[in-house]
C-alpha cells in the first residue's frame, strides 16, 4: 500500500511511467522504495578518484536536484566526464559515492527506468541502424518495441531510423544518444556536452527539450563549455575547478557573487558630470568616452544627473555574463591554458621565453591577441592547447 506522501507526489507527475507503476504498485516500487527526499536526485558524497598520481576528482558533496536544470561546469580537465562516469557506475571511486533515487547505480534493478545518459555520442554499434541500436538497448532492458519509435520522433531521426549510424553526422549520433537517454523514460536524465556538433536548430532544440523534461519534475544534469548556451538552459550551477566543489548555487547568485555588477553612464558633459558624481560621494572611473558606477541603482544616478541638469546619452546598468563570471571564479583552477593564434609561432616563443619556461605576459588589453576581460593571467579558451605541468 502506498503512502499518503507517496501519492501526493506521484500524482503531481501525471502520465508518466513510473507514476502508473507506483500508483499500482508495483513490486519494483514496492520493494527498496528509497525515502521520499531522495527520489529523483542524484547525491555525491565525498566522491573521490584518483588515477595514479592525478586527483582527478576530489571529495565532490552536492546534490542535483528535480525540476530543474543543473549546470555542471568546470574547466578542461576539471574532472566532470569522470564524475559522470562514476555516477554510472562506469568508474569506480577511489572513495565516497553517488546514490541514484538513494541507492547505487548498481542496486537499481531497472537503470534506464531511473537515469537516462548521454555521455559518448560515438558509443553505439556504427554498423546498427539507429532503429536496431535503440532496439538491441530496450529488448536488453524490458522496454517494449514502441518506446523505440517514440524516443526516435521526439529527437527528429524517424526519417533515417534505418540508416546506419556510421553514416550519421556528428549532431544525427548526438540525436541518437539523446534518444537511448530518454528510452527508459527515466526521471534523471544526464548528458555531458550534448550540444557538442549541434546547429543552431539544434541547439535551440535540446535547450527546449531539456527545460521541457525539467518542466515535467524530472531531474537534468548537463555539462557544457557553450556558456551562452548554459546561461540560457540551466537554473542552478555546481562548477568545479580541480576536482573541487568551488560552487553550488543558483545561476542569478552565482552570476551575481563572481562579476562586478555597475552602471555605465555617458554624457557630452563627461568632465562635469564626473564632478557631480565626486560630489555626491559616488566615485566613479572613466572608461572612453563613459563612465562606470559602482554601487549605485540606474535610478539614483538618473535622478542625480537630472537634478544637475547633465544631459545623459546612456544610463545602463551592467551584468556581467555567465562566462565573465565562470572565468572569474575558476581563474585559479584552470590547468591547461590557450594561448591566441594572433599571438607569434611556437617556435618562436620558445626562443624567446624567459628561462623558467612559462610563457610570456599576454598583449596590453585592446591589442591583438590580448585576451577577453576578465580572463585570468596566463590566458583563457581557444586553440593552442598546451598543459603547463608537461613542460619539455
Ligand atoms: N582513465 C583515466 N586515466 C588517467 N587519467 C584520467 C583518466 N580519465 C581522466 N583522467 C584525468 O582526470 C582529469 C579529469 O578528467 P575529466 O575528463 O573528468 O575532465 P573534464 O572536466 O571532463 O574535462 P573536459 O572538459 O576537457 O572534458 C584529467 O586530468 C584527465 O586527464
Amino acid at each position: 500500500m502506498l503512502s499518503a506522501d507517496v501519492r501526493t507526489v506521484v500524482r503531481s507527475r501525471s502520465g508518466d511511467r513510473r507514476t502508473r507503476c507506483a500508483l499500482s504498485g508495483t513490486p519494483e516500487m514496492r520493494g527498496h522504495r528509497p525515502p521520499l527526499s531522495v527520489l529523483y536526485m542524484i547525491e555525491s558524497e565525498g566522491l573521490t578518484k584518483r588515477y595514479g598520481d592525478k586527483l582527478a576528482v576530489d571529495g565532490l558533496t552536492f546534490t542535483v536536484r528535480p525540476g530543474i536544470v543543473t549546470g555542471f561546469l568546470g574547466p578542461n580537465g576539471a574532472g566532470k566526464s569522470t564524475t559522470m562516469r562514476m555516477m554510472l557506475d562506469l568508474d569506480h571511486p577511489t572513495s565516497g559515492q553517488v546514490r541514484i533515487d538513494g541507492r547505487h547505480y548498481r542496486q537499481l534493478s531497472n537503470p534506464l527506468a531511473h537515469i537516462g545518459a548521454l555521455l559518448d555520442a560515438k558509443a553505439v554499434h556504427g554498423g546498427r541502424s539507429a532503429f536496431n541500436h535503440l532496439l538491441c538497448l530496450a529488448q536488453s532492458n524490458g522496454i517494449p518495441r514502441a518506446r523505440v519509435h517514440e524516443v526516435l520522433d521526439t529527437v527528429g531521426l524517424t526519417g533515417v531510423a534505418k540508416k546506419r549510424s556510421n553514416g550519421f553526422s556528428l549532431g544525427m549520433g548526438q540525436r541518437l544518444g539523446i534518444a537511448g537517454a530518454l528510452l527508459g523514460d527515466p526521471e534523471i536524465l544526464m548528458f555531458d556536452e550534448p550540444v557538442n556538433g549541434l546547429d543552431p536548430e539544434g541547439i535551440h532544440w535540446i535547450r527546449n527539450l531539456m527545460r521541457g523534461l525539467a518542466a515535467q519534475g524530472r531531474t537534468v544534469f548537463v555539462s557544457s563549455h557553450l556558456m551562452s548556451e548554459m546561461a540560457l538552459t540551466a537554473d542552478h550551477l555546481i562548477v568545479i575547478g580541480q576536482g573541487r566543489l568551488l560552487a553550488d548555487t543558483s545561476m542569478a547568485q552565482f552570476i551575481r557573487e563572481n562579476s562586478r555588477a555597475y552602471v555605465r553612464m555617458r554624457s557630452p558633459e563627461r568632465e562635469r558630470l564626473l564632478d557631480v558624481l565626486r560630489d555626491a560621494g559616488h566615485p566613479a572611473s572613466p572608461a572612453g568616452e563613459a563612465v562606470e558606477v559602482d554601487g549605485v541603482s540606474a535610478a539614483d544616478l538618473g535622478e542625480l544627473a537630472a537634478r544637475h541638469r547633465i544631459v545623459l546619452h546612456e544610463l545602463s546598468p551592467q551584468q556581467a555574463s555567465l562566462e565573465e563570471a565562470f572565468m572569474q571564479l575558476t581563474a585559479g583552477s584552470v590547468e591547461y591554458h590557450a594561448h591566441s593564434a594572433e599571438q607569434r609561432p611556437m617556435t618562436e616563443q620558445r626562443s624567446a621565453a624567459p628561462e623558467d619556461g612559462l610563457p610570456e605576459a599576454p598583449p596590453p588589453p585592446g591589442t591583438p591577441g590580448a585576451p577577453p576581460p576578465g580572463t585570468p593571467p596566463g590566458g583563457g579558451w581557444g586553440a593552442g592547447w598546451r598543459n603547463p605541468k608537461r613542460r619539455s
